[in-house]
């Protein structure tokens, strides 16, 4: 496999945050009470962006009730998972690797840009990435392959060119229908869950040079 590009989602990927996005949900499911459990939210939550998971939530949310919303659950995610985050197992050991060998790298998440931020900054993984795609830069989310079609674009290269790692069944599709290699990381899911969407599997990025043969 001759690679260019190396796109990382973020959530689940770049951090294995899985648990606290889930709690943070959880909470905001019970306030507004509407029936959520770990297997709905890893099949229809897991992965999209706000702009489409309010409007399955609530009936026609306003623009201003979006981002209110999108405030609280955002806020409550922040603070459980700030004390205790950390870049997944491997990752910058393997974002050095891709630098040495001048791979491009690009971020394509469905997060807003405040959550990359909180991200990014803290764990200083800013530096590595050429280029970002948040969830607020694109018309349609994750499984629409638009976020990586745009990554991409932004990087210079063909979606051939290029490997995403994902953890989301709405992530994977993303992918697979820009047209790149998709490697699949069973954080939020089980490996065998993601079986069927592609048999590249990785846990950790300390399994990923191998993968990639560099
Ligand atoms: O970085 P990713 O995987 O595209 O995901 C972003 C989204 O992932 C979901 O799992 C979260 O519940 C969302 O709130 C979040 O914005």
């Amino acid at each position: 496999m001759k690679i260019k590009g190396v796109i990382f989602d973020m959530d689940g990927v770049v951090v294995d945050n899985h648990e606290y996005h889930f709690k943070a949900w959880m909470h905001f499911a019970k306030k507004y009470k509407f029936e959520l459990n770990e297997q709905i939210y890893r099949d229809k939550f897991n992965g999209k962006t706000n702009a489409d998971l309010f409007p399955m939530i609530f009936a026609n949310p306003s623009q201003e009730e979006m981002k209110r919303y999108a405030d609280e659950k955002e806020g409550m995610y922040k603070e459980l998972y700030a004390p205790v985050m950390k870049a997944h197992t491997g990752l910058i050991d393997f974002l050095e690797l891709l630098k040495k060998y001048r791979i491009k790298i690009a971020l394509g998440t469905s997060a807003p840009p405040g959550n990359v931020d909180f991200v990014l900054d803290p764990l200083k993984l800013r530096q590595f990435f050429d280029v970002i795609v948040d969830g607020t830069q694109v018309k349609k989310g994750k499984p629409d392959p638009e976020v990586y079609q745009l990554c991409c674009a932004k990087l210079g290269l063909e979606a051939k060119e290029c490997v995403v790692f994902e953890d989301s069944l709405a992530g994977l599709e993303s992918g697979e229908r820009a047209g790149c290699t998709i490697v699949g990381v069973a954080t939020s899911h089980e490996a065998y869950e993601l079986e069927g969407k592609t048999s590249l599997i990785i846990h950790d990025f300390t399994e990923a040079k191998k993968l990639l043969g560099l």
